[in-house]
């Protein structure tokens, strides 16, 4: 028969198979003791030995239990417990280390006596090597529950015991002492099994638990009664979701061994991203969930998100906020010392000069910030989702002097509206009638001296928002129900991805608070528009991955450089962390790694991409395959392989046309309401050359486009020395937003007086050789942005449209 390991093996042994095993007289038993008499010959051991029963020399035992007084310490209850249960059967209890070396004993008197005989006593070692076939020694070389009855003992002084051990596993599934209980052959009874086996799991939950006690903890069981029992199973999580240890239960559950889910992460084991399993912590009565396991079992969870929850650890990259907690770090077992490493190593790399990963317009914002530290100045994070907006607000508070207080997380869209208010301001005791009689404190007073961090303001509802500007101004906060103001101390940093002027317009956004937040705005820039993907990618890997050398290969990364990630940060991170996964014990996330969802999202992109470059009908769409992305291009903008058309169009004439908008509506079915502009392009001298293709675009906007990429605008010369508008046909420097060509009267747009392509000379211009109406879109935004040196927002005031409008119009290029 095929012995089982929980270390060795890829799954771990089920109940009946260790039945099997432990049950004295089975098949199976036999054969596992007749291995252990193998090994104990093997060893050199005779079954007639004499029992050495000096005590142990000197100080060997004090030293032996200070060396496992942890485990001794957590132990020890749950012996007494046992021992309860078996008191008065002529039995004892007995916990030993690693080695086998008895650290512990409990017992009935007349019993300590016999057992003495035999050297059943602190500080003996009970390995197989040194007593041959016992329950301790082959428990721990089986690393099994393990029953040796009377004769299955090896050595002949032994066989009046009957002894039922059951190994002790750490959170890393490494044995580190056995659980036993001895006695008298004639007591045996077969349920003692189950109660050393119930102990030994209860002791192992009870390390888990203070081992992990930063970590996010995720309890399952697949009956939700189970919850709360010795049987749930207990997983441990970094901040950043890697898989960090796992009870017995656990690894039962999952159907893996310790080792096997070393590669794993919460989302890779729970089928959710641990995103929303914080935001759902962050609730105010989270209720349990139901999730589906790898296997596709269905369990009842529950979590708790430890030094997440306590608002000190928020990312990926495993942030330890301040020195208490790095205290709490090193004051772990050894067991799980490396388990905390991650978060030792990366608590420096939580600061701004860490997230400065060589993008100039984050390094912009960086500066920005820097200057403001400690200044009083509300920061106000714009971006999309998933941009990084939290951990820039974590990291400003770990670089500033408030480093160890309290960093406080409040996502003003997960909770409901309706706890909001008590969640932020907190309530007195009786406050409410009902259950919550117990007064809470609230966030904002959580936050006191500390950081509080308000995500997703724009959702803050309108009827708050009022209570929140008085503590901004008056820093006081009132609880509910209570009449007295309590004075507060925080940095404030809000974030959106809303337009909050568009939520002002809305009436969904009071402006008085809009200015009271609007101290240093910044925006951080999505990963599309970002130049150190790599790095950012390299960082990730070092963050997420099991395997050190983990590499993305040249045709992955020619993806991930070209799509364009509208989950931003947190989508590449969760691609990777689930890719690392994938390659297994390989070094390189190659194509096939990918998750399904993000081959069909970045094929769908890549088909609108093509769908709205108004590729000639007659142009075949690449199909885009999973083992082919060589061929197909994904949706990216393609910044700088673009085209001839500037170099050529000087010599062939090319001029811009501004043409009413029901010409260009003519040309353009469909496509003219989504442009800012009705305008055509002819050819001054030769008409009878088509229009090109509109994949073909001037590579002024190329160079535009790529310096606002670069964030090289700060450095930007005068556009007619640098770029070209000699591309454009006109190389007019001043004024700068203007531009002007042979029949095209080219101003700068302003929408609301409908001017610059509007023009009536442009209207009476006749019309030749149109071309699309992309590219006079893109140059006027290029014109803006050349004016406002890359500010967006100016851009966009300048022209009159929104900033997504140019994000948009960037990201098609
Ligand atoms: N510079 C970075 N390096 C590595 N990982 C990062 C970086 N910035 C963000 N991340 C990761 O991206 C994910 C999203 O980050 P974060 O929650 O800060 O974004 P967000 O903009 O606040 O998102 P949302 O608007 O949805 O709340 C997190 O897993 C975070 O660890």
């Amino acid at each position: 028969m095929t012995f089982l390991s929980e270390r060795d093996s890829g799954s771990i042994a089920s109940n009946a198979q260790v039945l099997e095993l432990i049950d004295p007289g089975t098949e199976g038993h036999l054969e596992f003791i007749r291995r252990a008499h193998q090994r104990s010959t093997a060893a050199g051991l005779d079954t007639t030995a004499k029992v050495d029963i000096a005590p142990p020399a000197g100080n060997t035992l004090k030293e032996l239990i200070e060396k496992n007084n942890r485990l001794k310490s957590c132990a020890l209850p749950f012996m007494e417990t046992l021992y309860e249960q078996v008191v008065n059967t002529h039995s004892m209890v007995l916990l030993t280390d690693a080695s086998g070396t008895i650290i512990e004993s409990l017992g009935d008197d007349d019993f300590l006596v016999k057992a003495q005989k035999v050297a059943l006593a602190p500080g003996v070692t009970w390995s197989e090597e040194h007593k041959g076939t016992n329950a301790i020694g082959t428990a721990l070389i089986e690393e099994l529950p393990t029953v040796v009855h009377g004769q299955d003992h090896f050595l002949d002084v032994n066989r009046f015991l009957t002894c039922s051990a059951a190994p002790i596993f750490d959170p890393n599934g490494v044995a580190i002492g056995v659980l036993d209980v001895t006695g008298d052959y004639r007591s045996y009874h077969r349920h003692t099994m189950g109660l050393v086996r119930m102990s030994a799991q209860m002791i192992e939950n009870h390390l888990f638990n203070s081992s992990f006690q930063d970590a996010i903890i995720v309890q399952f069981h697949q009956r939700g009664e189970f919850l709360g029992s010795v049987v749930e199973g207990a997983a441990a999580f970094s901040p950043g979701g890697k898989f960090l240890a796992a009870n017995r239960a656990a690894m039962v559950q999952f159907g893996m061994s310790s080792n096997a889910l070393k590669s794993h992460t919460f989302s890779s084991l729970f089928g959710m991203p641990l995103s929303a399993l914080i935001d759902h912590y962050r609730t105010c009565n989270p209720i349990p969930l139901i999730l589906c396991l790898h296997n596709g079992n269905q369990v009842t969870a529950k979590a708790s998100l430890g030094s997440v929850g306590r608002g000190r650890i928020f990312d990926s990259v495993g942030l330890v906020k301040n020195n208490a907690d790095a205290a709490v770090v090193q004051n772990q077992a050894p067991a799980t010392q490396k388990a905390n490493t991650t978060c030792q190593k990366s608590r420096h790399l939580s600061s701004l000069k860490y997230l400065n990963t060589g993008d100039n317009q984050v390094a912009r914002i960086i500066d920005k910030v820097c200057k403001v530290i400690d200044k009083d100045i509300p920061i106000l994070i714009l971006g999309e989702t998933g941009t990084g907006k939290e951990i820039l607000a974590q990291a400003i508070h770990n670089d500033s002097p408030r480093q160890d207080k309290p960093f406080v997380a409040v996502n003003c869209a997960s909770i409901p509206e309706t706890l909001i208010e008590s969640e932020l301001f907190g309530y007195e005791d009786g406050a409410f009638t009902g259950a919550k009689k117990k007064g809470s404190q609230g966030r904002i007073l959580q936050a006191n001296g500390g950081t509080l961090f308000l995500d997703e303001i724009g959702d803050m509802p309108i009827s708050l928002q009022a209570r929140l500007l008085r503590v901004l101004q008056e820093r006081v906060v009132t609880p509910l129900g209570s009449q007295k103001s309590i004075p507060v101390n925080l940095q404030v940093i809000c974030a959106t991805h809303r337009n909050l002027r568009d939520q002002i317009t809305a009436g969904l956004f009071r402006e008085d608070l809009y200015y009271r937040l609007h101290g240093l705005v910044v925006r951080l820039p999505a990963l599309r528009e970002r130049t150190d993907l790599e790095k950012i990618i390299q960082r990730i890997l070092e963050n997420e991955s099991h395997n050190p050398r983990i590499q993305v290969s040249a045709e992955v990364m020619n993806a991930f450089t070209t799509h364009s990630w509208p989950g931003n940060i947190r989508q590449l991170t969760n691609i990777l962390r689930t890719a690392s996964v994938m390659t297994d014990e390989h070094e390189m996330i190659e194509w096939d790694h990918l998750p399904d969802d993000f081959l069909d999202e970045w094929r769908a992109l890549r088909l609108d991409q093509q769908s709205t470059r108004e590729a000639p009908s007659c142009a075949p769409v690449a199909p885009v395959e999973k083992h082919t992305p060589q061929v197909a291009q994904p949706a990216r903008p393609q910044f700088n392989v673009r085209s001839n058309f500037s170099t050529e169009t000087k010599g062939s004439g090319f001029q811009t046309k501004a043409v009413p908008a029901s010409h260009a509506q003519q040309r353009n079915t469909g496509k003219a309401n989504h442009s800012m502009f009705d305008v055509q392009v002819h050819r001054g001298q030769n008409t009878s050359a088509p229009a090109r293709p509109v994949q073909q675009k001037a590579n002024g906007l190329d160079q535009t486009f790529n310096k606002f990429r670069e964030g090289r605008f700060d450095s930007w010369q005068s556009p007619a020395k640098t770029v070209g508008r000699d591309d454009f046909g006109s190389t007019t420097a001043q004024p700068p937003h203007r531009f002007k060509e042979d029949g095209f009267d080219a101003r700068p747009y302003d929408a609301r007086s409908q001017g610059y392509l509007g023009s009536r000379q442009a209207a009476r211009t006749p019309v030749e050789n149109p071309i699309n109406l992309d590219d006079l879109e893109s140059k006027a935004i290029q014109e803006a942005l050349e004016n406002c040196r890359g500010n967006v927002s100016a851009a966009a005031r300048m022209l009159g449209i929104s900033r997504n409008t140019i994000y948009r119009r960037l990201n098609s290029k």
